[in-house]
């Protein structure tokens, strides 16, 4: 029997990814290690791997089949664009990407002013204001504590995650429009899906049922 590699997103989403496997009787204790540098772990009895990436590299290694499997935020997924097919929610890491800014952004957007959108996620962004929305925008592309834009004057509005919305409040911002709602997927590798059928959609259906009994 082949492997079947996992590639799970560091992070915000490990620890619910590693406690849903579980549930369903895949465990991989050496995961967990937090000290360990080690970066791919094996269930020999189960014949799995998985690795740890970055999130916006989890579709990446699916796409070229260095993982038959990936879990990954909705957001990232569609930001990157891979060639993977979407096969679950999992229920878990919900958010919503939001246009957010001061109150006052609302009348710019409005209007439709030419404004400034700093975000993590320019092609969720571009394909908001582009396609959805018809509105001209410049988008600046930034790496983390997107809520600063706004604040220091770089941009009128951010697109971001927004979950419980206390970054938000905690810096005077408001969302102003959502964009989608979010939340972690599973992601599989064309060609596997097709070449270990069996086996993925067995897993799909135990997931799917764990996820019902919740
Ligand atoms: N409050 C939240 N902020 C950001 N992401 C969230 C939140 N809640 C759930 N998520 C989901 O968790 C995923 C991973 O989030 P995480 O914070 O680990 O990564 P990140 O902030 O994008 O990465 P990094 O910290 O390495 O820049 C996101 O892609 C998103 O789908
Ligand atoms: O609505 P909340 O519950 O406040 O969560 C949303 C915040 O969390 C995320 O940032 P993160 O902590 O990942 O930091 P980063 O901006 O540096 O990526 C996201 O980009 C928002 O800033």
């Amino acid at each position: 029997m082949r492997y079947l590699t996992f590639a799970l997103t560091k992070g915000r989403l490990a620890k619910k990814t590693l406690d849903m496997l579980e549930r369903l009787g895949i465990t991989c204790e050496e995961m967990k290690d937090k000290d360990s540098r080690k970066l791919i772990f094996v269930n020999e009895e189960l014949g799995l791997k998985f690795f740890l990436a970055k999130g916006p590299d989890v579709p990446t290694y699916v796409e070229y089949g260095a993982a038959d499997i990936g879990v990954v935020g909705k957001d990232t997924i569609i930001e990157e664009g891979r060639k993977v097919h979407e096969v679950l929610d999992l229920g878990f890491g919900k958010c919503r990407m939001c246009v957010c800014g001061y109150e006052e952004a609302a009348e710019k957007l409005k209007h439709h002013e030419l404004i400034r959108v700093a975000t993590k996620y320019p092609n969720i962004a571009k394909d908001y204001f582009y396609n959805k929305k018809h509105q001209t925008v410049e988008i600046v592309k930034l790496n983390g504590s997107i809520e600063l834009a706004p604040i220091v004057g770089l941009s009128e509005v951010i697109v971001d995650i927004v979950e419980t919305g206390s970054t938000l409040k905690e810096n005077g911002l408001v969302v102003l429009e959502e964009v989608c709602p979010l939340s972690a997927r599973m992601i599989v590798n064309p060609v596997s899906m097709r070449m270990e059928n069996d086996r993925i959609k067995e897993l799909i259906t135990n997931l799917r049922n764990l996820l019902r009994e919740e």
